[in-house]
């Protein structure tokens, strides 16, 4: 038999502060894929993220046992009706057993600010070349949003600002929002992700505005088409609740093909996957700040170290072997 596979389990405790919509969480659970084929070898990772995936943990470790079987036994991997997770995790452990994933990733990451603006602001000074930084909006009153807003663009020439509402405004709140960000200062936000509950509202907000917005959420809804309309911009991809490699890779190149920049992003995975996210992020959208800064999270690394991060590593020889076969 030339083919050989196993799953390891990782659980690994997070920082304190991190909520996922309405709860904790404390530990990140997931299981890691070892493809081995002769003396090729390839990794992937599995890993639902709470409230934001449809399938558990155990879930995507029992779909992942099932196709696994069948792929040593020399079938090829079934991933059309597979999980999201899943179908990430395996596809990415078979594209780097095929040598198919350069070796190349973006590690400019786009500041992250939950909390203290003036945290971000220090991080933007530091930057090196274009500043890009991400605020999540929508968790406390719109106007303090607006306003945070227009502090950045205000107080760093040539700021993008990326901001995520994760759709937690109404039109009215959304209003409120872009009432007070200065007209002037519209073009220093990049995007605003999913604004509005609806994408109808959502478009009808970018329309009024002339703030640009892009889809997240959204991607993964039943029936989703990559198109060019007004105040649309960009589309971010997270893999792991999206789907196979080769899925994102088609909803690039639809994005690339009607105008739209596609942004690579984490599900919080380990650093083992994030690794990867930049390595496909370099690749596939070139010139492009992924949303992978989230290693920040974690209070541990796992096998393949995240650049400048001082986190201790936990190695994959360190783990249990779940299954192997
Ligand atoms: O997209 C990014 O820049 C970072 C990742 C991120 O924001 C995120 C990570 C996990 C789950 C949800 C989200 C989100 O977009 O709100
Ligand atoms: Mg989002």
């Amino acid at each position: 038999m030339m083919r050989s596979a196993k799953l390891y389990q990782y659980q690994l405790p997070m920082d304190s502060g991190v909520i996922l919509r309405t709860q904790r969480l404390v530990n990140r659970e997931g299981w890691i894929v070892e493809l081995q084929d002769g003396d090729r070898t390839g990794y992937g990772e599995i890993a639902p993220l709470p409230e934001f995936s449809q399938e558990t943990a155990e879930q995507a470790g029992e779909q992942a046992k099932a196709l696994l079987t069948q792929w040593v036994a020399g079938e090829a991997l079934a991933l059309d009706n597979a999980l999201p997770s899943v179908a990430f995790g395996l596809s990415m452990a078979e594209l780097e057993l095929q040598g198919g994933l350069p070796q190349a990733g973006n590690y400019t990451v786009a500041p992250l600010c939950a909390g203290d603006p003036d945290d971000l602001v220090i991080a933007l000074n530091n930057m090196p070349g274009e500043k890009v930084a991400k605020i999540k909006v929508g968790m406390y009153e719109a106007v303090r949003d607006g306003m945070v807003a227009n502090m950045f663009i205000d107080s760093i020439a040539g700021i993008r600002l990326r901001l995520d509402a994760n759709r937690q405004w109404t039109p009215l709140k959304a209003q409120q929002f872009a009432k007070y960000v200065k007209p002037e200062n519209r073009g220093g936000i990049a995007f605003l992700e999913e604004p509005c509950q609806t994408p109808a509202d959502s478009l009808a907000f970018a329309q009024e505005t002339g703030i640009n917005i892009a889809w997240d959420e959204t991607v993964r809804d039943e029936g989703f088409e990559v198109k060019a309309e007004p105040g649309v911009v960009a589309i971010v991809i997270k893999p792991t609740l999206v789907g196979s490699v080769q899925r994102c890779m088609e909803l690039v190149k639809q994005a690339h093909e009607q105008g739209l920049t596609a942004v690579i992003s984490s599900s919080m995975e380990t650093s083992l996957g994030l690794n990867q996210l930049a390595r496909f992020a370099e690749w596939q959208t070139p010139g492009v700040i992924p949303g992978l800064d989230t290693m920040q999270l974690f209070l541990s690394q796992l096998e393949t170290p995240w650049p400048q991060c001082e986190l201790p590593l936990k190695t994959l020889a360190e783990l249990d072997v779940a299954w192997s076969k």
